[in-house]
């Protein structure tokens, strides 16, 4: 939804065909076992080299290459390993067969070169009989969390489940990791390592102790990931219950720095005390319960740590902070203002709860599930106010390495569809997302995925599993692209900046609830967002118990074909009333609409004023292309016209025909509006404002120009018609309201 889809345009074309050719010739290779592999050191020798030209690019100053395009391939969809270790069975490197997931299987791998990182993490690793491979390993955490030399440790021991071995870009072999679960990295203890490759012996038969002060060393220089498995080796020593504990609560802290909230409240001992909880353990527990987003749950530890240890001041400033998303929660009361101000941080993360109004999830006939509401709301009510559950925000004032989620085009040759943007960080945010907190899955993994059949299992030797596809194809059929702030677009609209339009919509992320709601042209709630809050507003009076739906790409006068082109991607075409009426044109009356058209932008290129009989003229014959009532069926060629005419007047005071005008702009686009016209009687009660008022029988399509409209209409009015102004003037606010998610910054734009 208002993702860079590019797959229709030339130049990205031929890079999708080239890749489908490249995946075709692998294929004829599947099961071959390559005669022509190099031998071990030709590839250590080539590996190392490559890492040392990285090395030199990224130390000469013209370095920076964050805003070039990088591209990024998809592999075929392969399901993950979901065999328990021990139904697998162990394979030497020499035996593996091209193209070929090796399913039953596994290799056990010992890292000998340093990591390389390119789209994947790259390094060298041997098996026992010192046979080498190239292991590429994908979504894996990103550089800033977790650099590539300490997730890939040179003489790091691993086991690679079902291994994928195939031809790579560059036309070696290798074996291929896109499922991070496929991978277990072992401990220097795990006897699944062989003696020839285990530690020095003083590194075995360490005390629990020991292996906590190493722990506790770790964490005090920073190194949370060293900590947290020294931690978990002291855990595997022989301890006392109270030992395990202190333990176990200095890994809660590792954890939390980490991200890993699970395994946090875990380690904290969070849930029913059978010993006095430990103060660290309620603290620590209620942060991984507020970074989980589970704010009632925090809240009562939070209530138990105050009552037990009523001196824990962290813990009070923590009360007040999960208070306030609270109310967020329950009542969708925000401060919009310090949600604008928090837009400025980096990384864009905002401290804010979700809020679902009056609406549930049901099954929508033909379209799978939808969103409903529960009860009547009024245009502009609040729907949603959803807070990402992933994101990956491009800030185009900001090329740093550490803050920058990369722009790439993301050719999948599976599903023939080119995405730019930051759709290929996502992909990876939200395996590791899943991968470090699998209680967060079950929300993403419900959403839609078409066609793809994931695999029904969800832990496996007690590890999540984690379907990097699956995880592709939920973002492929569910991800939004979002601006820093819709209220930006609002401003921004109609600038010829068209540049800057684009990069607004190259960050993507996904809203859960907003996931469910499905696509109509002529839709009743619009979707904006403030930093990573999505919020959705009714745009119109809604009854109780309706399918709620917004626009998957802004609905324009592009035609039908092209229209339903558009949405080709999520597999349905749509049926609202303005694209039937539109299919159903007869091709010369579309013609004929297509040509007024052009004479109209004509008429409007020419100097002020000049044309203004003949736009006229053009537009009531535009208007007569039409059959159906604008009411029933809105007019798309028709309010922009009508829009540019309005300008016009207004810049000449004409403020009758800017009412006029503006009128048939908000008819044009569906809205029924009563006592709004310029009649005698309207005229004649301007000096008694008591009970003068326009009525609106039912709200229209809601794009940015409606705003406009309306206060055209309100600064109209206060000429020639003043009681009606007020009136207008709060259409005007909650039109913004709808466009831009909040109306506390109407007054400074709309003065
Ligand atoms: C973001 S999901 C919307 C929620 C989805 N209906 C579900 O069951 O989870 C997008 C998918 O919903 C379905 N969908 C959305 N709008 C539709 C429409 N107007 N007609 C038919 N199917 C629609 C399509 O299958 C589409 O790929």
């Amino acid at each position: 939804m208002d993702v860079k889809d590019v797959s229709e345009s030339g130049p990205y074309f031929k890079l999708l065909e080239q890749q489908k050719k490249t995946l075709q010739t692998a294929q004829k290779r599947k099961g071959e076992r390559p005669r022509d592999a190099k031998p071990r050191s030709k590839i250590i020798d080539d590996h190392m080299m490559q890492s040392m030209t990285m090395h030199m690019r990224e130390l000469s100053p013209s370095s920076n290459d964050n805003h070039m395009i990088h591209s990024s391939f998809l592999a075929p969809p392969y399901t993950p390993s979901v065999a328990p270790f021990k139904a697998l069975k162990k394979m030497p490197l020499k035996d593996l067969r091209l193209e070929t997931h090796h399913r039953g299987l596994y290799v056990l791998l010992r890292v000998v070169t340093p990591p390389t990182r390119m789209t994947a993490i790259m390094a060298v690793m041997e098996d026992e009989a010192d046979q080498a491979v190239m292991v590429q390993l994908y979504q894996q955490e990103e550089e800033k969390y977790r650099p590539a030399r300490v997730s890939v440790k040179k003489w790091g021991v691993c086991i690679v489940k079902e291994p994928y071995f195939k031809v790579m870009g560059d036309g070696d072999y290798g074996l291929r990791i896109d499922h991070v679960s496929d991978l277990i990295w072992l401990s220097e203890t795990d006897d699944r390592v062989p003696l020839q490759w285990r530690p020095q012996i003083s590194q075995l038969g360490k005390t629990a102790d020991e292996w906590k002060s190493e722990g506790n060393n770790a964490l005090k220089s920073g190194d949370c990931f060293d900590a947290a498995e020294k931690y978990t080796l002291a855990l595997q020593c022989p301890t006392t219950s109270e030992e395990a504990r202190i333990i176990k609560m200095n890994r809660a802290l590792t954890n939390l720095k980490l991200r890993r909230y699970d395994a946090a409240l875990l380690d904290a001992g969070w849930g029913p005390p059978d010993v006095k909880p430990l103060e660290k353990g309620l603290y620590r527990a209620a942060r991984a319960l507020y970074a989980l987003g589970r704010f009632p749950d925090c809240y009562d530890t939070l209530n138990v740590l105050l009552k037990e240890y009523p001196g824990n001041e962290e813990g009070r400033k923590e009360l007040s902070r999960v208070k306030n998303r609270l109310t967020e929660q329950k009542h969708g009361r925000y401060d919009f203002k310090a949600m604008y101000a928090a837009t400025n941080i980096r990384p864009l993360d905002l401290d804010h709860a979700t809020y679902i109004g009056p609406v549930v999830v049901k099954p929508a006939e033909g379209r799978g599930r939808g969103l409903f509401t529960t009860k009547g709301v009024k245009a502009g009510e609040l729907l949603l106010c959803e807070k990402a559950f992933s994101q990956c925000y491009a800030d185009p004032g900001d090329s740093s390495e550490s803050s920058s989620s990369k722009i790439s085009l993301l050719i999948n040759a599976h599903t023939n569809r080119m995405v730019m943007g930051t759709h290929a960080d996502l992909i990876t945010k939200i395996v590791q997302q899943l991968w470090r907190n699998p209680s967060l899955a079950p929300a993403f993994t419900s959403l839609h995925h078409g066609s793809y059949k994931p695999v029904q299992v969800t832990y496996v030797d007690d590890m999540p599993v984690v379907d990097t596809f699956l995880v592709d194809r939920i973002i492929s059929l569910n991800a939004f692209g979002f601006p820093l702030t819709s209220l930006s677009s609002h401003l921004g609209r109609g600038s010829p900046d068209d540049e800057q339009k684009e990069k607004d919509y190259h960050s993507c992320g996904i809203w859960v609830q907003a996931s469910y709601i499905n696509h109509s042209c002529y839709s009743n709630v619009r979707r904006s967002f403030i930093g990573d809050m999505q919020i959705i507003r009714a745009v119109r009076d809604i009854p109780a118990d309706t399918e709620l739906t917004f626009w998957y790409q802004v609905p324009n006068t592009e035609g039908y074909d092209k229209r339903q082109q558009k949405l080709q991607n999520w597999g349905f075409q749509c049926q609202c009333v303005m694209c039937t009426e539109e299919k159903n044109t007869p091709k010369n009356t579309i013609k004929k609409r297509e040509g007024l058209l052009g004479d109209l932008k004509a008429a409007f290129r020419a100097p002020s004023g000049a044309q203004l009989p003949k736009v006229e003229r053009l537009l009531t014959a535009l208007d007569k292309t039409y059959q159906a009532s604008a009411a029933r069926v809105p007019r798309l060629a028709l309010w922009d016209p009508y829009l540019l005419l309005t300008r016009m007047y207004a810049a000449q005071n004409l403020s009758e025909k800017v009412i006029a005008t503006t009128l048939k702009v908000l008819a044009s686009l569906g809205f029924v509006i009563k006592g709004a016209e310029m009649t005698p009687s309207a005229k004649s009660t301007r000096s008694t404002p008591a009970n003068a008022a326009f009525v609106i029988e039912q709200w229209g399509l809601a794009n940015d120009y409606v705003v406009e409209a309306w206060v055209h209409l309100w600064k109209a009015y206060m000429h020639v018609a003043p009681q009606l102004s007020g009136q207008a003037e709060e259409c005007a606010r909650t039109a913004y309201r709808i466009c831009v998610g909040e109306d506390v910054t109407f007054d400074q734009h709309y003065p």
